[in-house]
């Protein structure tokens, strides 16, 4: 597949993405401050001072741009968008159908940007990244830290005045997304990157017993934690919605489709239906992303056509009446 990586401020072509056993391993995220809203973290929010490098295609950066749309902070929080075929020069910008060049730091590969936070910086260089224009770094490069921020930090400038992070529910909140994130959110890549067949088998039994046990929950309530949307069901989200039309193939997570599933379905579907989420699915980028940047999986490039999936028609969660 051939991705790179900095090395003490040098892009380096290729690297390793498994341990000896052929288990997919992703690192942990380096740039890790917070944006408060009284700044007392150094980092204040203002409108026009932050900006928003994402890929449509990633899942972990879509959380991010789904918070900025339902927050209504487009106007406050800027964002380019690299080209959706990543290889071993990494994210790079372009002007392509859907991409939204760097006006910012005028860069053409998303590392410089990570060079000019950090000189000798060394590490993965990912999606999403939120920088600051005034001290010229980046803040956070971690999707579920961002999300919290854009949706508790920016209230002042946000256009809606909505919450996904009510105080009642927070530790339910954050424990499900930590539940979530190894059999699913991450599942579908231990599944996809595994390259021996146990490592494989790991990560899809994983996967599905967990999208069982949500199958079941969301029979009896209607999100993942209660009554009401928040950020653990758009963490679960983006990877539902690249389920049926990327990794149920391209990653061998086949058992079944989230179609398949009763609840998850009317779920996914519902939660596409809220204003604004389906402007942040690029169903071209998600699938040109996967199929043509891991050649090792998929030699050929070739994007396939299909599944025909309607996120569009009517969701009958009947179960939720209670
Ligand atoms: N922990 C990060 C993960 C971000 C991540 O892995 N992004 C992928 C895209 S889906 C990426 O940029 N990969 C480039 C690479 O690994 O070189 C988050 O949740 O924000």
């Amino acid at each position: 597949m051939g991705l790179g990586l900095l090395v003490d401020g040098q892009w380096v072509s290729r690297r390793e993405q498994s341990d000896r056993e052929g288990n997919f391993v992703r690192p942990q995220t380096t740039f890790r401050n917070e944006i408060t809203a009284d700044g007392s973290s150094g980092f204040k929010a203002e409108s026009g001072r932050y900006h928003l490098y994402i890929s449509w295609a990633c899942p972990w950066a879509h959380r991010t741009a789904i918070m900025r749309k339902l927050k209504g902070l487009e106007s406050a929080i800027g964002l380019s968008v690299v080209d959706p075929e990543i290889d071993q020069n990494g994210w790079e910008f372009s002007e392509a159908v859907g991409c939204i060049p760097d006006m910012i730091n005028q860069a053409d590969y998303l590392w410089q940007i990570y060079l000019k936070a950090d000189a000798n910086y060394s590490g993965r260089v990912t999606v999403p990244v939120l920088w600051d224009k005034k001290t010229e770094t980046i803040v956070n490069n971690e999707s579920r830290e961002i999300i919290r921020m854009l949706d508790t930090e920016f209230e002042r400038l946000a256009q809606r005045q909505v919450t996904f992070y009510p105080e009642e529910l927070r530790d339910i909140i954050d424990g499900t997304i930590d539940t979530i994130y190894q059999p699913i959110n991450n599942g579908v890549y231990r599944a996809g990157f595994a390259t021996t067949q146990a490592a494989y088998e790991r990560g899809l039994m994983d996967l599905f017993d967990a999208l069982e046990h949500w199958d079941r929950v969301l029979e009896q309530q209607p999100y993942l934690c209660g009554d009401c949307i928040t950020q653990a069901d758009w963490c679960l989200f983006t990877t539902l919605i690249r389920f049926d039309l990327v990794y149920y193939t391209h990653f061998k997570c086949n058992l079944h489709h989230i179609s398949d599933y009763p609840n998850l379905w009317s779920y996914l579907k519902e939660l596409y239906q809220v204003p604004g989420v389906s402007e942040t699915c690029d169903f071209d980028h998600i699938k040109r992303h996967y199929y043509r940047s891991h050649t090792d999986i998929n030699p050929t490039q070739i994007v396939p056509k299909g599944p025909i999936l309607d996120f569009e028609a009517p969701y009958d969660r009947k179960v939720l009446m209670h």
